[in-house]
């Protein structure tokens, strides 16, 4: 096989997200539960005849060197020929971006993890998804989620995953047209770094008790980034008429769960045209896990 077309890069949502401590290393330590959406960035791979590894296309805002894809190619590139003894062949990466850079939703970590996925199909590295999480960890503390692929109770700085059940449901996301740096939501001062920690079946009870509407504890970034960055307040502020409206990540997308599509758009066609909206449905499962079984 030499190339793999049309590989999916889905978003994700932080249903909730708690800051419960902070490493002796400065990095925060985190509880959330992650959940994919059905709207993705979509990669093309093909090898290539020489070593090098090349991305075809342009991303606004971010040199190929520094893109996420390339370097965790390389990584993994790096890998195979420490076990194998020789470099694997180049390859030629396209990628169509639709997902918003600094919105929350996980874009970069998860065209990452797709490349991984990809790559070690091509190469045939033989990598376990252990082993391509521990390699992706460095590169972004997202990636180990999107490689494991289903709906996940995360701790640590999200490396510590365990399958939990999520809801099955439509999300408006509504992007408020601004790039949240992570370090700036990390680094305030009034950043509350001090939740009490809860436990997997605290989650899974609450969805079950209360539906789909409302969502369970909070986004503990959420404050400090609606008073950096007005614009997510207003949109939070908005959607909130409509349900149990919070920001993802360190933001600055926002979203709100509904039980129906209709209900979806009806929502979507009100969204103010200032800010850009769109509706996405829960995904159980990483799309690459079934596109990789089928090559
Ligand atoms: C907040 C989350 C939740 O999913 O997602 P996003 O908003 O990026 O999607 C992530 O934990 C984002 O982790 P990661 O992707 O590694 O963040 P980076 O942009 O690399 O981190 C930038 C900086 O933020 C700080 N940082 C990041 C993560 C963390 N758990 N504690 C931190 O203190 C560190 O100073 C780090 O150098
Ligand atoms: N392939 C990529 N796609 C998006 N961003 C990338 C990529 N590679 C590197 N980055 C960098 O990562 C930053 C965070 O992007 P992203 O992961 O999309 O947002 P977030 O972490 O807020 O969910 C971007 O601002 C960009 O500088």
């Amino acid at each position: 096989m030499r190339s793999l077309h049309d590989c999916p890069a889905p978003a994700k949502l932080n249903l909730f997200l708690h800051v419960v401590g902070r490493r002796a290393d400065g990095y925060h330590l985190l509880q959330s539960v992650f959940q994919l959406v059905d709207r993705a960035d979509t990669l093309h791979f093909d090898l290539r005849d020489d070593e090098l590894i090349v991305r075809t296309t342009e991303v606004p805002g971010v040199p190929a060197d520094q893109d996420l894809i390339v370097r965790a190619l390389r990584l993994l590139q790096a890998e195979y020929a420490r076990r194998h003894g020789r470099l694997p062949p180049g390859i030629d990466v396209a990628v169509e971006k639709i997902l918003p850079m600094g919105g929350g939703l996980g874009g970069g970590s998860s065209d990452a993890a797709t490349a991984l996925m990809a790559a070690n199909r091509l190469w045939q590295a033989g990598l376990s998804q252990q082993e391509l999480m521990d390699l992706g960890l460095p590169l972004g503390a997202d990636i180990p989620f999107f490689l494991f692929g289903e709906t996940a109770f995360a701790e640590g700085v999200g490396e510590r995953l365990l399958p939990v059940r999520g809801p099955d449901c439509w999300y408006v996301i509504i992007e408020p047209g601004v790039a949240v740096p992570t370090p700036a939501i990390f680094s305030a001062p009034d950043l509350t770094r001090d939740t009490g920690r809860v436990i997997i079946s605290d989650f899974s009870s609450s969805y079950e008790v209360s539906g789909k509407h409302r969502g369970f504890g909070k986004n503990d970034l959420q404050d400090v980034a609606e008073r950096l960055f007005p614009p997510v307040a207003q949109a939070v502020e908005w959607l909130g008429r409509h349900g149990d409206a919070r920001m993802t990540g360190s933001g600055a997308c926002v979203f709100c769960a509904f039980s129906s599509e209709r209900e979806a758009d009806q929502v979507v066609a009100l969204v103010p045209g200032t800010w850009r909206a769109w509706k996405a449905h829960s995904l159980s499962r990483h799309p690459m896990k079934s596109l990789l079984q089928n090559q």
